[in-house]
């Protein structure tokens, strides 16, 4: 059996569920907002799969860690949002009534629920399993009907080695051409769940499978040089530099434009090949980037292909608890592309000081 086979299956039915809660939400427009106390937004979808997916990880590895980033504190007093969570975790099933039992079957209660939100409170660290979650990656996305991504990964003894990310808004289709637009000018199916294991490659597949039994494998392109190259960055300017950015794609003499998109579906993106480079140039100092934010991305690029490090040309440390402290930023390109960008993103930022 090939390496981490069950851990990727479980994986792969959890986030295909948790995503499918996702889209309920947003659809029924029953998204709850409230504001963190860093004022990012967390939605009835962040709760609910962060939820669904706690409780199919630990039906299937009750002796596993999970990092995940929300916390069930504000539900404890808030009925009407906890009551919504609830209802939207008893009305999402998987259609397939044996991958519903391989999870473990649905949450028993809301206090089930709660305690299944606040699993995701390890601290992670260099020694054992854990799982990085991030329920919704890119709830401002999500509330804006654009990109965003469910993403789990599992980490072992510090090394990423199984990561999946649910894409309800790309094109299913890896030859469709790069945008962040959901505006179906082109007609395409949507919904494409992307996975790696660590030294197996990368997939992607379409969410709406019943049994996720037809991955298929993907691999980043290597554009014959940077001029013809295609970078991609976050939507918003407070998350990324999109200045140093546009500076060093300037200095690389990429012409395109950049394809500004929420979330880890920038990873998923590069790695089946639509796009070849993305660069996320810290705005602020002190922000610590968060693993759940990073680590399925990381890994479906690198076994894509791609290479991955921050702006130092470091590769990025999971071993330091539930940021990555060690690293700013992030530079991914093909693998023909790497070095010549990484040398622009010095230049660029030196010249800042
Ligand atoms: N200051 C700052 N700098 C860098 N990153 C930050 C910052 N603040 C938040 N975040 C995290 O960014 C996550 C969203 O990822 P993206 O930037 O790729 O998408 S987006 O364009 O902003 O939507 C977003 O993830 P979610 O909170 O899960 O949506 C945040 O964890
Ligand atoms: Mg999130």
């Amino acid at each position: 059996m090939a390496p981490y086979a069950k851990e990727l299956r479980v994986a792969s039915l959890a986030v295909q569920r948790a995503t499918l809660l996702t889209q309920r939400v947003f659809h029924e427009k029953v998204k709850g907002t409230e504001l963190k106390s860093d004022k990012s937004p967390v939605t009835i979808g962040d709760y609910g799969a962060q939820a669904l997916i706690i409780a199919a990880i630990r039906h299937n590895f009750p002796d596993d860690a999970i990092v995940g980033e929300e916390d069930s504190s504000s539900l404890q007093d808030n009925t009407d949002i906890r009551s919504q969570v609830w209802n939207a975790i008893k009305s999402t099933r998987l259609s397939s009534e044996s991958a519903e039992k391989e999870l473990g079957g649905s949450i028993k209660n809301e206090q089930a629920m709660l305690a299944a939100i606040s699993a995701g409170s390890s601290t992670g660290g260099s020694k054992g399993r854990f799982w990085a979650l991030d329920p919704i990656d890119g709830t401002k996305g999500f509330l804006r009907g654009g990109q965003y991504a469910v993403c789990l990964a599992l980490i072992v003894d510090g090394e990423i080695e199984v990561g999946v990310l649910g894409c309800p808004n790309l094109p299913v289709d890896d030859q469709a051409s790069f945008s962040a637009d959901i505006s179906d000018a082109e007609g395409h199916q949507r919904g494409v769940l992307f996975a790696a294991v660590r030294g197996h490659g990368a997939t992607s597949q379409a969410l709406s499978d019943d049994d996720l039994k037809q991955p298929k494998a993907i691999q980043m392109k290597s554009p014959p040089s940077l001029a013809d190259a295609t970078f991609c960055e976050s939507v918003e300017a407070d998350h990324s530099s999109h200045g140093d950015q546009a500076a060093i794609a300037n200095k690389l003499g990429i012409t395109k434009p950049s394809v500004r998109m929420d979330s880890q579906s920038k990873y998923g993106s590069i790695a089946r090949g639509a796009g070849d480079i993305y660069l996320r140039l810290p705005v602020s100092q002190s922000y610590e980037e968060k693993i759940w934010d990073h680590a399925a991305g990381v890994l479906i690029v690198a076994e894509a292909g791609g290479i991955i490090t921050d702006i130092k040309g470091k590769k990025h440390d999971f071993t330091q608890g539930r940021t990555l402290k060690k690293n700013k930023g992030v530079v991914a390109a093909a693998k023909n592309l790497h070095a010549d960008v990484l040398k622009a993103v010095q230049e660029v930022l030196d010249a800042k000081q």
